[in-house]
């Protein structure tokens, strides 16, 4: 198997980098119908599969897992997720050749031998789908012509899909069909149902392609999502220690001020996160954040072309073929954070004082988004997908970090996203050692305007806020929130 979109013409890697129409709420009004009475079988039960067999039975739909006989015989997790829930579950030979759609929601990892097991046990014009394209545009998977093969990407951790829906609203979803395997013509009204039924048409929905999806999907991941998240945990966490801070303290603001902070974020985008903070803290968190992105650029832009070019699924591969050797270590290594290792103190902090005493935190959310949505559109990938890969989605994955820190930030994202957070933490640290150097508790731990810094020079601050206001992410977020009608409160 050869990388897909390395095999693509230049002009067809553009076409497909560059789709994505963001679709209509009315061309929804057909609900789950397409799919309504269809068997739909989920292979596997972890974060994607249990969340989205959840609101898709609640949406009326015809659910049950499919799980390797190891996972039934032991009665696995995921065995007991799925049973649990009322679910039915069964082994490939009893539930594969009934089926209509089987959705394969197991790590990137498995997906060759899963695809390879389950599609000669599929059904004649059954359609298969995907929540993430590795297989398809890295690895090049070759699906049987009958098939039909779609995606339903949540642009979001599995736990939120549910809460989302929980809460009456969705996440932002991307759909797409594989242009090579549309024998029937109607993936897409399958994809659509499909989102109706998870709830992401009331959040938004991009019609878009496995190439778009994965390119874009990749580097949110491993920059602003979660690398740049897990990055500055630890940084701004050891700097408040050196410099005196209760541990305690330090350890509850940061595991509770990610979230606490963009939230605001997604309420009113990069504006609304540094209007919270008055104007001489806004001021310096714009000057720390115009600092940081001067450093990160070249890493962001690394990652990208990593990501575009293959080198980053090829490495990622080998260390599959190598026993998981980087990721299993990477990830017992963040386990062994200070961060990670100080419980958060019982002390109370209020929702504003998150903002106040973490500019610095701030100027990393400002700088990281905007760089990672820079990076995604200079290589083609539209704004709509760019916001949706870095603004939309740091909320939700700082609500991992609220629950239980990196640990559960790591445990609920995929191993594919994991692999690139660690890659890009180990990257990025070195590169801000000298920036950290120069900081102080007057950003991070304390309140920036507390004594002596609380005037102000309004040139200044116009220029300020003219820069932020004016970014594309602002603009073209303002357009995606307005259809965002049914979002709700967090904290
Ligand atoms: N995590 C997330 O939030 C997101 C994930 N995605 C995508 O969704 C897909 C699923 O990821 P995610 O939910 O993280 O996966 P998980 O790691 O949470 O899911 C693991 C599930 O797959 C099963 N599984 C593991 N190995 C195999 C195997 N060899 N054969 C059959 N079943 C296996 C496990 O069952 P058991 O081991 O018990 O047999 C378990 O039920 C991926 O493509 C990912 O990129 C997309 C958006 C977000
Ligand atoms: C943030 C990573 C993600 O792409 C996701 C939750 O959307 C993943 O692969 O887990
Ligand atoms: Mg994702
Ligand atoms: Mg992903």
């Amino acid at each position: 198997m050869a990388n897909y979109f390395n095999t693509l013409s230049l002009r067809d890697q553009l076409t497909q980098l560059g789709k994505c129409r963001f679709m209509d709420s009315s061309e929804f009004t057909d609900g789950v119908n397409a799919l309504k009475g269809k068997k739909i079988v989920i292979v596997g039960c972890g974060a994607q599969g249990l969340n989205q067999g959840l609101n898709m039975r609640d949406s009326g739909l015809d659910i049950s897992y499919t799980l390797r006989e190891a996972a039934i015989k032991e009665q696995r997790q995921s065995y007991k997720n799925a049973t649990e829930n009322g679910f039915t579950v069964g082994t490939y030979e009893e539930l594969v050749p009934n089926a209509d759609m089987v959705i394969n929601l197991t790590p990137d990892k498995q997906h060759t031998q899963v695809v390879n097991t389950v599609m000669p046990l599929m059904k004649e014009g059954a359609t298969l789908s995907y929540s993430h394209g590795f297989n398809i545009v890295e690895e090049g998977m070759k699906v049987r012509e009958d098939l039909t093969v779609i995606m339903v990407a949540p642009k979001c951790p599995g736990s939120e899909v549910r809460e989302e829906y929980k809460r009456g609203f969705g996440v932002p979803t991307l759909i797409a069909v594989h242009p090579e395997n549309d024998p029937q013509g109607h993936g897409l009204d399958q994809a659509k149902a499909y989102a109706v039924g998870t709830g992401g048409d009331r959040a938004g929905v991009l019609e878009s392609s496995f190439v778009a999806e994965v390119k874009s999907d990749l580097m949110g991941e491993q920059t602003i999502l979660c690398g740049l998240l897990q990055t500055g945990s630890i940084l701004c966490f050891d700097k408040m220690v050196e410099k005196g801070i209760d541990p305690g303290y330090a350890s509850k603001l940061i595991q509770y001020g990610w979230e606490t902070i963009t939230e605001g974020l997604k309420y009113g985008g990069i504006t609304n996160m540094m209007d919270r903070l008055s104007n001489p803290s806004k001021i310096k968190a714009f000057e720390l954040s115009e600092e940081l992105k001067d450093i990160m650029r070249p890493l962001f832009q690394k990652h990208m072309d990593d990501i575009i070019g293959g080198h980053f699924s090829k490495t990622m591969m080998e260390d599959w073929a190598n026993g998981d050797k980087n990721l299993l270590s990477w990830r017992a290594e963040t386990g062994e954070t200070a961060f990670e290792k100080t419980p958060a103190g019982d002390v109370e902090i209020s929702e504003q004082e998150y903002y106040d005493n973490g500019v610095l935190m701030v100027a990393m959310v400002r700088a990281g988004v905007e760089l990672a949505f820079e990076a995604m559109t200079s290589s083609g990938i539209i704004e709509e997908s760019a916001y949706y890969e870095s603004l939309h989605e740091t909320p939700l994955i700082a609500n991992t970090i609220a629950r239980k820190k990196l640990f559960e930030m790591n445990r609920v994202i995929s191993d594919t996203a994991e692999y690139g957070c660690y890659l890009f933490d180990h990257a990025c640290k070195p590169l801000l050692a000298d920036f950290m150097k120069k900081i102080d508790t007057d950003v991070i731990g304390k309140a920036f305007d507390a004594d002596k810094n609380n005037g102000v020079d309004n040139a200044k601050l116009i220029e300020v806020n003219t820069a932020l206001r004016n970014h594309p992410i602002e603009v073209v977020g303002s357009r995606l929130r307005a259809s965002m009608t049914a979002m709700k409160p967090i904290v």
